[in-house]
């Protein structure tokens, strides 16, 4: 799976939301996509999904797997409320198999998926019926049975508080590590994206938005989260990189002051 956004422009109409982005993504990478509100995060996971397409630019993405759907994971809906968790599933693999296997082997593979993601218990639950945090479960197994070896996640624990927050950024790091998968993964919180990112890139305020800096983490996986959250480094890290993000919001609002201010005389 090879990632490659090549001078990347996307704007509707008489509006710029992405401008010249170029980025490289490795295989097995899990990429930690961070920036303020408005930034331009969220379209270009559309665009790398082909939802939208570049105004100019290139996107190309390698499957190796040769499947053509990518999956995404969104802060929610991305589950049909009016089928069960297993339902949800085996509608993927549908699409996925074509024809391949039987309606119970679609089941076996759909309680395999919701098992992977502590959530075999709970097959035969409607999305309405399950907590924020199952439901995301649910919504990651979902993804899985897609098949892809890209995995999109815009902002996808938001909505979940700490502690069930935690338990599925293990979950989607041992995605990544176990299954090798290659995640993009879209957050706001820096704590977030140090714990799970190989790397970050920070997107500058838009429209448009551009890309400010792509930075290494460097704390070393798997991560001892109390050690490292007590660490120096680990605070300067973190500082740094709201710093960063700061800097940009600063650098706008001072430019729109100066727009503003020009356009009073
Ligand atoms: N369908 C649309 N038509 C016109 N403008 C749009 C459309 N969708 C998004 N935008 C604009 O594109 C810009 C970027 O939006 P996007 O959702 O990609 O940002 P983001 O960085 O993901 O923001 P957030 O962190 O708040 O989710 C915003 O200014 C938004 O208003």
């Amino acid at each position: 799976m090879k990632i490659k956004a090549i001078n990347v422009s996307f704007g509707y109409k008489d509006t710029e939301i992405l401008k010249d982005i170029n980025l490289e993504v490795r295989e097995g990478e899990f990429l930690v996509l961070m920036g303020p509100s408005g930034s331009g995060k969220s379209t270009f996971l559309r665009l790398l999904a082909d939802l939208e397409k570049p105004n100019s630019g290139e996107i190309i993405i390698n499957n190796k797997n040769g499947i053509s759907d990518i999956a995404v994971v969104f802060q929610d809906y991305s589950l049909f409320p009016w089928l069960t968790a297993e339902e949800n599933i085996v509608l993927a693999l549908k699409k996925r198999l074509k024809g391949k296997k039987s309606k119970k082997e679609l089941f076996q593979l759909a309680e395999q998926y919701l098992t992977m993601v502590q959530l075999g218990h709970a097959t035969k639950k409607y999305p309405g019926e399950m907590s924020g945090g199952m439901r995301q479960r649910a919504a990651i197994a979902r993804a899985l049975s897609v098949g892809s070896d890209l995995l999109l996640m815009d902002e996808p624990f938001g909505a979940l508080d700490p502690i069930t927050r935690i338990q599925l950024q293990e979950l989607v790091l041992q995605i990544n590590q176990d299954q090798k998968k290659t995640i993009i993964f879209v957050t706001h919180d820096a704590e977030e994206a140090i714990m799970l990112a190989d790397s970050i890139v920070m997107f500058s305020p838009g429209p448009p938005g551009k890309i400010l800096e792509c930075i290494d983490v460097p704390f070393e996986k798997p991560i001892n989260r109390n050690e490292l959250f007590e660490s120096r480094e680990f605070i300067e890290f973190r500082d740094d990189l709201l710093q960063l993000m700061n800097k940009g919001i600063f650098e706008k609002l001072n430019q729109k002051e100066a727009v503003e201010d020009g356009g009073g005389i």
